[in-house]
């Protein structure tokens, strides 16, 4: 029978491919390896079973989308994975984590862990990642809090994590899949893993759902773009861009600049409009390398 399934790992000549629930140890079809041809984790192939576990490799469908790092194919979501307290929320880091993720045409979707230690009532600043269209999610991995949310959105799909050490990305992922068993904690008990050391990227199972085992992003870098690119990555501004007094203002200095009165006026957040102006600097900067 043929079945549709998803590459998880390549591994010493055989390949490993989620459909129905399980996994198949496939070889490839001699066609394959005369091309030589370069599967990678996330690919979408069609198996050929008889019996067992074994499969053939039939076809390998067209990309959707793909990631450098980690080397992804058919990436559908990033969970952008950020603490709430231990250590404080980042969310300029936040915000540089949706517009690298926006710049690759990956949807977001936001996971506040650690809401056990969260100390502020106020959950005002997180929420209003909603206001800006993005699902957001709080979980204590302590308390096996705000777990069934989380899996909801990760079954059926291939996500990719991203945020700072720390954060609770391993954690999250035992939460999801208990038998994963993956090490938390400091980065020194972690180095068994090998996080220092190149090893090829694989998706794991987790709550029928399949996630990289290595995160994503970059903490430090923007991708290259142009300089009125970054704007569009935050979708608030939209309504107010059109009312500036230039067609191509970057609502930094520019007279007449409806965006900078709406913040000034306090009828925007001026926190990601910070962030924005910080990070138009960084594009400007790398531009003029180029
Ligand atoms: N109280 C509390 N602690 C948590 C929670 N999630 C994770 N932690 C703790 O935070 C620390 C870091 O968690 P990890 O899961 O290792 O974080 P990580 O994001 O995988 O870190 P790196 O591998 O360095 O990128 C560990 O000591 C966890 O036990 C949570 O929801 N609540
Ligand atoms: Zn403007």
């Amino acid at each position: 029978m043929l079945l549709k399934g998803t590459l998880l790992k390549g591994y010493s000549g055989f390949y490993y491919v989620y459909s129905e629930d399980r996994v198949w140890e496939c070889s490839l079809r001699g066609r394959f390896r005369v091309k030589k041809q370069d599967f990678i984790p996330g690919d979408k192939v069609m198996i050929l079973s008889d019996r067992g576990i074994k499969a053939t490799i039939e076809e390998v469908l067209a990309r959707e989308n793909s990631l450098i790092r980690p080397n992804i194919a058919n990436v559908d979501q990033a969970l952008l994975v950020l603490a709430m307290s231990t250590p404080d929320t980042d969310f300029n880091l936040l915000d540089r984590l949706l517009v690298q993720v926006a710049h690759a045409g990956i949807e977001p979707v936001i996971v506040f862990t650690k809401y056990d230690l969260a100390r502020e009532s106020d959950l005002s600043p997180y929420e209003y990642y909603r206001t800006i269209g993005c699902r957001v999610f709080y979980v204590s991995n302590i308390l096996a809090q705000g777990m069934e949310e989380v899996r909801e959105i990760v079954r059926g799909r291939v996500s990719v994590l991203a945020g700072p050490s720390g954060a609770g990305k391993s954690s999250l992922l035992n939460s999801l899949e208990p038998s994963l068993k993956l090490k938390t904690g400091s980065v020194s008990d972690k180095l068994g893993r090998g996080k220092h050391t190149t090893r090829h990227v694989e998706l794991l199972e987790a709550a029928k759902g399949l996630i990289a085992d290595t995160p994503g992003f970059s903490s430090l870098y923007l991708p290259p773009m142009r300089k009125e690119q970054l704007q569009e990555y935050f979708p608030e501004f939209g309504p107010y861009r059109k009312e500036c007094r230039f067609k191509d203002c970057l609502h930094v200095k520019e007279p007449g600049c409806a965006l900078r009165e709406a913040v000034q006026g306090g009828e925007m957040t001026g926190l990601r409009y910070e962030h924005y102006r910080q990070f138009l600097e960084e594009v400007k900067a790398a531009e003029n390398k180029y």
